[in-house]
């Protein structure tokens, strides 16, 4: 199993990191634009295998797509982060033409790859992959909604003084400060609802730090965060590589689910070998599906900036 991580950076490096710590994939290729910087990071992992107890070998590549050729899965992470006060859509500009000729080049080497889509925005870069490369819609899934649940079972466990392994929850939505849906009405801490534990109250301010999880970090770090979102992409990566048809909320093309159409948003999706293998149409109260078609209208305004 071959990987390509796309960028080099601080969300691809941690994503190469987690993937073969895991130790599923033999291959992971890190490919950069800037000279040197993926063979540096590459090799910087490889002299952890040793210390880590892991095999997969891991080589960098300075825009060479040559050594990308037969990836089974890519990760696009190129492209600018947003810096404290910035919203992740106003990365647009940048990032719209890197996620474009990076989606155009791995396919030239791997006809067949799963494409995660990382970069910002990120429903909007999602849309555009598939608007640019006409691959099928199970091959093309954007990260945002592991990653944000990942955040409110953080949030939800804090609010409850709880270990985090006894709570579950779901962020669905669009991946941005104001379009995230928690389904704070489905979270559990050990199948019982949350709201015997907490007050509706706390549960709508568990639902606000979750929203704004990237920028609260963007604001402490001075650019967005890592570790988790690289531990979310090798979570899905190894999901597709082991076919464990596990279920992540996942930004995908819809055609009708949940009253949508032509737009990717995150939804829950079971991914296994052949990327998103299924949606999962849940239904939604009154309010959750409100706040879906809002969301919806912002992930659509920002589409309509891309020159298709
Ligand atoms: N979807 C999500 O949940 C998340 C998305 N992000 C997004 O991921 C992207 C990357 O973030 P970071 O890793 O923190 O940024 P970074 O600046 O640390 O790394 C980006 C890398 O992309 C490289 N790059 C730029 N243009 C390239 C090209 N044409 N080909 C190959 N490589 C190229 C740069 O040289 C740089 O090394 C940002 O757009 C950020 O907003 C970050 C965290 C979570
Ligand atoms: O906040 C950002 O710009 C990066 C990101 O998408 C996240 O960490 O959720």
């Amino acid at each position: 199993m071959k990987v390509t991580v796309v960028g080099a950076g601080a969300v691809g490096a941690s994503c190469a990191e987690y993937i073969a710590i895991k130790d599923f994939a033999s291959e992971v290729v890190i490919l950069d634009i800037k000279e040197g910087y993926a063979e540096g990071k590459a090799m910087d992992l490889m002299q952890t295998a040793s210390l880590m107890g892991f095999d997969t070998k891991i080589t960098g590549s300075t825009n060479d797509y040559g050594k990308t050729a037969d990836s089974h899965i890519a990760v696009i992470t190129s492209g600018i982060p947003r810096k404290p006060g910035m919203t992740r859509e106003e990365l647009i500009g940048i990032n719209a033409g890197i996620v474009k000729t990076v989606s155009s080049n791995l396919l030239k080497h791997s006809p067949n790859v799963i494409i995660i889509v990382v970069s910002n925005p990120m429903d909007t870069m999602t849309y555009l992959v598939h608007k640019t490369t006409g691959i099928p819609k199970n091959r093309i899934i954007g990260m945002g909604g592991a990653l944000d649940s990942a955040r409110f079972k953080y949030r939800l466990a804090e609010a409850m003084e709880a270990p985090i392994s006894d709570i579950d929850g779901m962020v669905i939505g669009g991946h941005s400060d104001t379009g995230m849906v928690p389904l704070t009405s489905h979270a559990t801490r050990n199948s019982i609802r949350v709201s015997e534990f907490l007050s509706e109250n706390r549960l709508q301010q568990v639902a606000e730090d979750t929203k704004v999880g990237g920028a609260t970090l963007t604001k402490l770090l001075g650019t967005s965060a890592w570790y988790a979102p690289g531990a979310a992409v090798s979570s899905m990566v190894q999901a597709i590589a082991c076919d464990q048809k596990k279920m992540f909320p996942c930004s995908t093309m819809l055609d009708g689910e949940y009253g949508l159409k032509d737009i990717c948003i995150g939804v829950p999706v079971l991914l296994g070998k052949d990327g998103i293998e299924k949606i999962i149409d849940i239904p939604l109260s009154d309010a959750e599906k409100a706040k879906m078609k809002e969301s919806a209208e912002g992930v659509s305004k920002t589409n309509g900036l891309l020159e298709l």
